[in-house]
């Protein structure tokens, strides 16, 4: 549905990817694993069509992402960046409604329905009767869990999320997870805690210094080995009853 080809990403001749080609599977959810500047944000901005690419490609539904219309796009790809903007002078109903925009047809006004939708998505994500409020006064969680819930009410085939939990509380981080786990979208996420993609991605991607160096089922990537090699951590790994790793990290 989505994948990236051999994608290079140089700036001032550093490699910030380095020949990456990722092949989320469809209706699963893909965690992009690695550390603080190993290329996660810049792989899920090109992803996106944010930014593109010095060489490789980005396909989608198997036609080049360069060659389909931005419209077309908005339907299909949804995308929650790690830093969402706060100075955002609307309602949070308003900006939840933008997400139904590629939907309708050019300049049509919201429909009943696109409201109802929005309510139910603010239900949905715990944050009943807030349309009101503005983006702007929501706490950093608040607003987080609504961008979460916009993107969602887009109806994408594809969810690229960067590091959606690092503003939520435990419980929420599992909320977001079960949610994710029973949307049709193929979910491609950012993520820094092991023990969550361990939990919840059916497929994990290892990036490191712009490389990915390992791709597989959570029990296949994250071995003590690897953790110590990419995270220079030692980290005790037990099988789960569900045959999933648990992460201890040796403090
Ligand atoms: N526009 C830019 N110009 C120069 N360097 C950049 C630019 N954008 C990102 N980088 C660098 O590219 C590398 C990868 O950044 P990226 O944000 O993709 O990493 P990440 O894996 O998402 O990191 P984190 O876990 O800290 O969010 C980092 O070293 C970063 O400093």
């Amino acid at each position: 549905m989505i994948e990236a080809q051999n994608i290079t990403r140089r700036v001032r001749g550093r490699a910030l990817l380095d020949d990456v080609t990722l092949t989320p599977p469809a209706h699963a959810i893909t965690g992009l694993l690695g550390p603080n500047g190993s290329g996660k944000s810049t792989l899920l901005r090109i992803l996106a069509g944010l930014q593109r690419p010095d060489h490789g490609r980005v396909l989608v539904d198997g036609a080049d992402r360069a060659t389909i219309p931005r419209r077309a796009l908005a339907r299909r790809i949804a995308i929650v960046t790690q830093h969402v903007p706060a100075d955002v002078d609307m309602s949070v109903r308003d900006v939840l409604l933008l997400a139904r925009i590629p939907h309708r047809p050019a300049l049509a006004p919201a429909t009943m329905d696109d409201h109802r939708r929005a309510e139910e998505a603010l239900d949905a994500a715990g944050l009943p009767g807030i349309g009101d409020r503005r983006w702007s006064q929501l706490s950093g969680g608040e607003r987080q869990r609504a961008d979460i819930a916009r993107a969602l009410l887009q109806d994408p085939a594809v969810l690229l999320l960067d590091e959606p939990t690092n503003h939520l509380d435990i419980r929420h981080r599992l909320a977001l997870f079960h949610r994710l786990r029973a949307s049709a979208s193929t979910v491609v996420t950012a993520l820094h805690d092991l023990d969550l993609a361990a939990a919840f991605c059916d497929h994990v991607a290892l990036l490191h210094d712009g490389r990915l160096i390992a791709a597989g089922t959570p029990a296949e990537v994250l071995t003590p080995a690897t953790i110590r090699r990419v995270y220079q951590v030692e980290a005790d790994v037990t099988a789960g009853d569900d045959g999933r790793p648990r992460i201890r990290v040796v403090p």
